[in-house]
Formats: C-alpha cells, structure tokens, sequence
C-alpha cells in the first residue's frame, strides 16, 4: 500500500473530530473520501499531512510511520496536497510559485504548462491576480512540482464555473491515466465517481463504508451522502 491510514484519532483541543479513521491508496489508484458536510474529510487530509497531527493510529506512506514528522517533511517524503481555499504564494508570478515547489522527477515546468496552458499563458502574472480556477489550477501545479507519490485534492473544484471544473477534471482523468495516484475530495458525485476506483465514506469521523466507486448504490448514497 501506498498510503496506510489506520485507525487515527484527532482533536481540535480538546474536541474530538476524528474517532477512528481507517484508509488505504494503493500505488496508482484513485480513492474519493467522501461524507457529508463537518464529517472529517478536512480533519483526515490534515491528520495524514500532520498538520493536525493523529493521537491515535498510524499514518504510514510506502511502509514508513509518519508520526512526529513534520509538515513539510511529510510533503518531501512525497505527499502533494491542494488544500481546501488554493493557497499560493499571492505576491509571487505564477512561474515563481511553480518553480518554487520544484523538486526533480517527471514534473517539470513545461509538463505542468502542457497540463494547464493558462499557467503558460499566464507566467509573469502575480498569483493574486489570478482567477480561482486558474490559482486552483496553480495549487494543483505547485503540488505536482513536488513529484508527489501521492497527490491529495481537497474540494479542487468548489466554487468555480462549470467551464472551469470541467478543465479541472480533464486534468485530474488525465494524471489518474497517468498512473498518479490520488485522494480526492470533491462534492460533484458525478464527476467524482468516474475517476474514483474505490470510495471511503466517514460518518461523524469515523469511517462508515468503503468499496469500490461501482459498489456505492444510490441507497448508499441516499444514506451518507443526501441532504
Ligand atoms: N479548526 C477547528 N476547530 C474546531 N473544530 C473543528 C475545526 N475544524 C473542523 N472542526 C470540526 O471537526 C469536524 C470535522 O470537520 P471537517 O472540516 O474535517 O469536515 P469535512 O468533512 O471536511 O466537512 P466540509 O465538507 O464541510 O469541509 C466538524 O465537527 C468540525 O466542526
């Protein structure tokens, strides 16, 4: 396995948000975490990134324990993370943020210009100024720059124009046909369960039901995932 989460338990002081989150990404594949709104997605992203660190349960990526490492350790040890609100360096051009994240392997500036044209487009232009599907487009850039092992998206396509989560998509199929392997939380089922090969949903931080993305009727999702 690539990405073993087993059994975590996390806190916000001394409020407990995750209660025993288990989860697997397997070389090459794609897995959506899914659940309602407040039921851990963040909070699991977070644990797995040590930016909120687990009390409880492991974290291991390639076989190694994550525990004690530092966020930006964990990020080298070959985790990409978009994070949920894009965060790019807004006062840096959009080809200083990208070369910024750069470390070798088959990412390359001109790979992730192929990826996203726009970003070419737009090199020389402040991040700030950038429109939220393009500075989503620059966050995903920037994790790929990485040569992450695993690229984990949270909420890629919240808040954009159909037109523009449309090209976000294209570009995740095509990084999953790459051979990328990926978490992926997004709200669209629609688009979501095409690229997923196996779902996770968490129930009040607590993983509820996993299976393959073919698995998850419409009663599973009537009972996890409706409003
Ligand atoms: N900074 C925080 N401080 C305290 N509690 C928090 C904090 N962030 C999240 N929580 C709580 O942790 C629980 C899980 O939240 P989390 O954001 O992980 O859910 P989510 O599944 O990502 O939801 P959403 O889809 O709304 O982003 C919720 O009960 C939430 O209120």
């Amino acid at each position: 396995m690539l990405l073993d989460v087993s059994k975590i338990e996390a806190f916000y002081g001394a409020s407990q948000a995750l209660f025993g989150v288990d989860l697997s990404v397997a070389e090459g594949e794609a897995v959506a975490l899914m659940g309602r709104n407040g039921m851990g997605k963040t909070t699991t992203i977070r644990a797995i990134c040590n930016m909120n660190p687990p009390r409880i349960g492991t974290v291991r990526l390639g076989g190694m324990d994550l525990r004690g490492k530092r966020p930006h350790h964990v990020a080298r040890l070959g985790i990409g993370l978009v994070p949920e609100g894009r965060r790019c360096f807004p006062n840096l051009t959009v080809h200083e943020n990208l070369v910024a994240a750069a470390r070798p392997g088959k990412w390359t500036l001109e790979r992730v210009n192929g990826l996203f044209p726009r970003l070419q487009e737009r090199h020389a232009q402040m991040a700030r100024s950038l429109s939220g599907g393009e500075q989503q487009m620059l966050a995903i850039g920037r994790a790929l720059m990485t040569n992450p092992r695993l690229l984990i998206l949270d909420e890629a396509t919240e808040g954009l124009a159909p037109v523009v989560r449309q090209d976000i998509w294209k570009a995740i199929r095509r990084l999953k046909a790459d051979g990328l392997s990926i978490l992926v939380v997004d709200k669209t089922l629609s688009e979501l369960l095409p690229v997923a090969d196996r779902c996770v949903i968490l129930e009040n931080g607590r993983s509820a039901w996993s299976g393959k993305a073919a698995e998850l009727t419409t009663e599973l999702q009537d009972r996890y995932l409706g409003v």
